[in-house]
């Protein structure tokens, strides 16, 4: 165990939403309780567009302040702009609407401010290039807050898909995220183009990361980019992709993968992705955005499965959008506790130590990462001939 003091990182919360709140309430947990001793969180500010009494209930209610933390209060700010002129503010953690995110991350680099800004990471690809460049010429980090790729189980998966190769030579994936909203109506940010609504850009980008860590990541597709074919079925009443699905082609690494999301009705299968090797399966459980667990069947010869193998990973307290600390454990009849624990850093910790250590990118989840989802995304929603509003597609390159 370390016994140097932890680089602390002072965070600005721009907006107050539902993902806000749960990022939020993530860095008030004691780093100590995931065994980081390296990095810890401090929210210095909190800003709503809406009001600064919005901000000030934010850090009252929802983060329980009070109850949770005795480090000193973060400053609740009326608007984005004051918090940007906050100099105790070293990264933002931007949670607006997809169709904000953009404009957002730009006013945060031109205020010289790091950023991690929630996923998709703008509405295209031309988009994301331009933060990319003006975060690169500015020398401040930024990273898609693409969480899954820093959860302990999904480099555990990777490492047994294509380090261990427990399946063998990978065949296909499948992967889909469908959820449904009670109470959408078309002003919902899912439904409503304005801010950037439909299935693809809000849920699709979660199984389309499934089929880049497992097909796209092997190491015998060499990074070779998919041919796609893919079919949209539109929202009737708002224009958005209701239905999205997606059929990959990774011509060097031999696999094929097939995606789908949409907003409409849930994925009922508690096994969201499937992936298929010579020697059989692997599953993992619901959620696509919060896996927990997964398990491999292998075959015991063409037509026979033998027993179903599950791991299970702990989050203990949080959300996780920060760490995970993790037990391997078989299940069914094999109830196996591996000893040992291990902690990985997960989006936030991988910030704090990206900047300590003066990166500019996350090593888990790189800008070219982003830039790539988005060119898939663009190209699916050119084939379907879905446009947002020309307010949010823009690139304002000076
Ligand atoms: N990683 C994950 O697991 C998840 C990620 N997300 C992502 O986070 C982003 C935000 O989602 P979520 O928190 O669910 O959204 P919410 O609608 O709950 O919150 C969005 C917030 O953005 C601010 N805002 C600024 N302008 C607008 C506007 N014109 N319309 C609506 N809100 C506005 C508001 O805060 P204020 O008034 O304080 O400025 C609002 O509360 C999305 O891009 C989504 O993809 C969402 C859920 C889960
Ligand atoms: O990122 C997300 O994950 C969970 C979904 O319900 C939500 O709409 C989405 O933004």
């Amino acid at each position: 165990m370390s016994t140097s003091r932890p680089y602390t990182v002072r965070w600005g919360i721009l907006a107050t939403g539902g993902i806000a709140k749960k990022f939020a309430g993530d860095l008030l947990v004691d780093p100590a309780t995931r065994d980081a001793q390296d990095v810890s969180h401090q929210i210095v500010a909190v800003a709503s567009s809406s009001s600064a009494e919005r901000a000030q209930a934010f850090i009252e209610s929802d983060l329980e302040w009070a109850a949770k933390t005795k480090v000193g209060k973060p400053h609740a700010y009326g608007s984005y702009e004051e918090m940007l002129k906050d100099e105790q503010v070293q990264i933002v953690y931007v949670a607006t609407p997809h169709s904000h995110h953009y404009a957002n991350v730009l006013q945060c680099l031109d205020a010289g401010k790091h950023v991690c800004c929630e996923k998709p990471f703008t509405i295209n690809a031309e988009q994301t290039k331009h933060l990319v460049d003006v975060a690169r010429s500015k020398k401040l980090f930024l990273m898609e807050a693409m969480w899954i790729r820093f959860f302990p189980i999904v480099r555990e998966i990777q490492r047994l898909l294509h380090e261990e190769k427990v399946l063998g030579k990978l065949h296909r994936a499948h992967s889909e995220l469908g959820v449904h909203f009670d109470n959408a109506t078309p002003e919902h940010r899912l439904l409503n183009p304005e801010l950037g609504g439909g299935a693809l850009l809000d849920l699709g980008i979660y199984p389309l990361t499934w089929q880049l860590l497992t097909l796209f990541e092997d190491p015998s597709n060499e990074r070779q980019a998919p041919s796609i074919t893919s079919n949209v079925l539109k929202h009737p009443v708002t224009g958005v992709d209701e239905f999205t699905s997606l059929i990959l082609n990774f011509e060097k690494g031999h696999t094929q993968g097939m995606l789908t999301a949409n907003f409409t009705v849930r994925t009922h299968s508690q096994q969201h992705t499937l992936i298929q090797g010579e020697k059989g399966d692997l599953t993992v459980h619901w959620a696509p955005f919060r896996p927990t667990a997964f398990t491999i069947t292998l075959r015991k010869n063409s037509d026979e499965l033998g027993e179903p193998r599950t791991t299970e990973f702990d989050i203990p307290g949080g959300h996780g959008m920060f760490w995970v600390r993790s037990e391997l454990v078989l299940c069914h009849t094999h109830r196996v506790r591996l000893t040992g624990t291990y902690c990985i850093p997960q989006e936030a910790d991988a910030c704090s130590r990206a900047l300590r250590d003066g990166k500019l990118e996350a090593d888990l989840h790189p800008l070219s990462n982003s830039i790539f989802t988005m060119e898939i995304m663009d190209q699916v929603r050119a084939s379907a001939n879905l446009k947002y509003p020309e307010s949010i597609e823009a690139v304002h390159r000076s």
